[in-house]
């Protein structure tokens, strides 16, 4: 297996895979020597050029940015043959777009991760190419799983799967930043406002995980009437905050989108 591009989601799923798999027989592609050097160190990988790592390997797992995906596969496709599988990571980039840079029959599954996977949490779906059947889509599914959970949707959901669970963590990382700056605000200090927040965002997941409950439900269950939670979700709703998720959302799905035109940021 090759991973051509290996910084922060490469190397969150190299991790991931490292805990399932051993080492040997994982190459990785990447063009800066001293990212290679701290790669082969930290994790015991071969890392090698793209082409080279292209011809050796069955899987081939694209993880660069979604501008770098064109000319790495202008810079792979003379080393790829029939019978290969190409699991592309890149945000919004399309089966067909990188069908039409390989040979014919290579197959290509669309993949979108997220960061959690460097910690064995991560959330991905995935989608068959043209020449993908079952054996393609397991394959694909079962070197995620050691990343985390994953599911299978159509590929014209996954720009808002990229803007759901992909950008995700970021979303929740805001959150928690707010939360924590609200806590100091309050007179707490930072690293007990810190420990509170991330003790409190912990909980509630594993609450939602555990219990299966709905989230209203559970949200209801800490509202008391009259009480201190109603005064703060009223605010809330005041500022529309419902509302700027789902405005989020649409962002995030339209650049997704864009992303694959190869619109400029
Ligand atoms: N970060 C995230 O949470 C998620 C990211 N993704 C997708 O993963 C992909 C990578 O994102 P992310 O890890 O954040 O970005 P990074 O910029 O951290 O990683 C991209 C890596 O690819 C390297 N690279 C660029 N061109 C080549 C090349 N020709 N050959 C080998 N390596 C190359 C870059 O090296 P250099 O820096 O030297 O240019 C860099 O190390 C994107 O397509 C993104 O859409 C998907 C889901 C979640
Ligand atoms: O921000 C991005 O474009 C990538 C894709 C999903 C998460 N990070």
């Amino acid at each position: 297996m090759a991973i051509l591009g290996a910084g922060v989601m490469g190397e969150a799923l190299l991790a991931g895979i490292l805990q399932a798999r051993p080492a040997s027989g994982l190459l990785v592609g990447e063009k800066r020597a001293d990212r290679a050097a701290e790669l082969t160190e930290r994790y015991g990988v071969e890392v090698v050029g793209n082409a080279e790592a292209v011809k050796r390997a069955g899987t081939v797992l694209l993880v660069v940015k979604p501008q770098d995906v064109g000319p790495l596969l202008d810079e792979v496709a003379a080393s790829a043959r029939q019978g290969q599988l190409f699991v592309s990571l890149a945000a919004g980039i399309t089966t067909a777009f990188i069908e039409a840079r390989l040979p014919d029959g290579v197959a290509v599954v669309r993949a979108m991760p997220n960061t959690p996977a460097l910690v064995g949490e991560g959330m991905a779906a995935i989608s068959p190419g043209t020449h993908s059947g079952e054996e393609q889509l397991s394959e694909a599914e079962e070197l995620l799983r050691s990343t985390g959970r994953v599911v299978r949707v159509a590929e014209k959901q996954q720009d808002a799967v990229t803007a759901i669970s992909g950008s995700g963590p970021a979303y929740v990382f805001y959150v928690v930043e707010a939360m924590i700056e609200a806590g100091v605000h309050l007179g707490l200090p930072r690293p007990t406002a810190t420990e509170l927040v991330v003790q409190t965002l912990s909980g509630s997941a594993k609450l939602l995980r555990e219990t299966g409950e709905h989230p209203t439900v559970l949200r209801e269950r800490v509202t008391s009437p009259g009480g201190t939670t109603a005064a703060a979700l009223r605010r809330l709703d005041d500022g529309k905050v419902r509302a700027d998720f789902l405005a989020a959302a649409e962002a995030a799905r339209d650049r997704s989108r864009a992303l694959s035109s190869g619109e400029p940021a």
